[in-house]
């Protein structure tokens, strides 16, 4: 079967620092997968690629079936070809309540003024409740976002994005600033998500991804360094070196 996203041979410099160096990377429809390294590693700069908000010096960005090549895409082109990305920070509309930002979130097109003109109907009430009860906010649907916990605000945001139906879904940092509590609910979360999509997860909080139970590729100067299953990425000598050993 083939990759849903095939990255080839990518590179990008940034003031002739090279963030990504020849970096090759594969994953496929529906796949969970943790992506680790330390600070600097190239991580985010992957995802601004994958994404279309940075253009490599070189390389292949293809995508989806038939494959698209992302490099020629905009932004906005990227998301609605199916490329969901979840930042670190939840931006959720705090004072609106969870089942708008839910029932917004619907609308195709999330420019701001496309999602306030948005008219919704009894079919999206039903996705509504049902996004709702994926993400554990069905209890929350009547709350205005901005009462939510962090982690809380983290689901609705995750909702969102499952809401526009990505294939591949990027998560940066999810388990960062969340309690044990949450961040088993969000691992759950992810896993589920990924049984009928693919989905990446930066992270650098090991026990978060040891509870993935996913394969991980470690990133060290803008290049895979390892991968596989943690315990045996966290057993590479290298790996223990430029990362773990720290
Ligand atoms: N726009 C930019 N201009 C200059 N340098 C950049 C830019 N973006 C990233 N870099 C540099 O590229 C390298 C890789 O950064 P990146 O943010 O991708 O790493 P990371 O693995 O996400 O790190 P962290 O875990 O700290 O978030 C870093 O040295 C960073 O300073």
């Amino acid at each position: 079967m083939s990759a849903l996203l095939e990255v080839t041979s990518i590179s990008v410099s940034f003031d002739g620092f090279k963030a990504i160096n020849n970096l090759s990377f594969e994953i496929g429809g529906q796949e969970l997968r943790a992506i680790i390294g330390p600070n600097g590693a190239g991580k985010t700069t992957f995802m601004d690629i994958v994404t279309g908000k940075t253009r490599p010096d070189e390389g292949r960005v293809r995508f989806g079936e038939p494959q698209l090549d992302l490099l020629r895409l905009s932004e906005s082109q990227i998301a609605r070809a199916g490329v969901g990305r979840k930042f670190q920070r939840p931006t959720v509309f705090e004072a609106q309540s969870v089942r708008d930002n839910l029932t917004m979130a619907l609308s195709n097109d999330r420019l701001p003024f496309a999602v306030l003109r948005y008219k919704s109907s009894t079919r999206d009430g039903e996705r509504v409740s049902e996004l709702a009860r994926e993400i554990g906010l069905s209890e929350e649907l009547d709350r205005t976002a901005g009462e939510l916990s962090h982690g809380q605000k983290q689901w609705l945001e995750i909702g969102m994005l499952l809401a526009q139906d990505p294939q591949l879904l990027l998560v940066d940092e999810p388990a960062a600033g969340m309690t044990l509590g949450e961040r088993e609910h969000t691992t759950d979360l992810l896993r589920r998500a990924a049984e009928t999509r693919a989905v990446v997860v930066v992270e650098h909080d090991m026990e978060f991804v040891r509870r993935l139970d996913c394969k991980v590729t470690v990133l060290h100067e803008g290049s895979v360094l390892a991968e596989g299953t943690l315990d045996h990425v966290t057993a590479n000598s290298e790996v223990i070196d430029v990362y773990l050993g720290r």
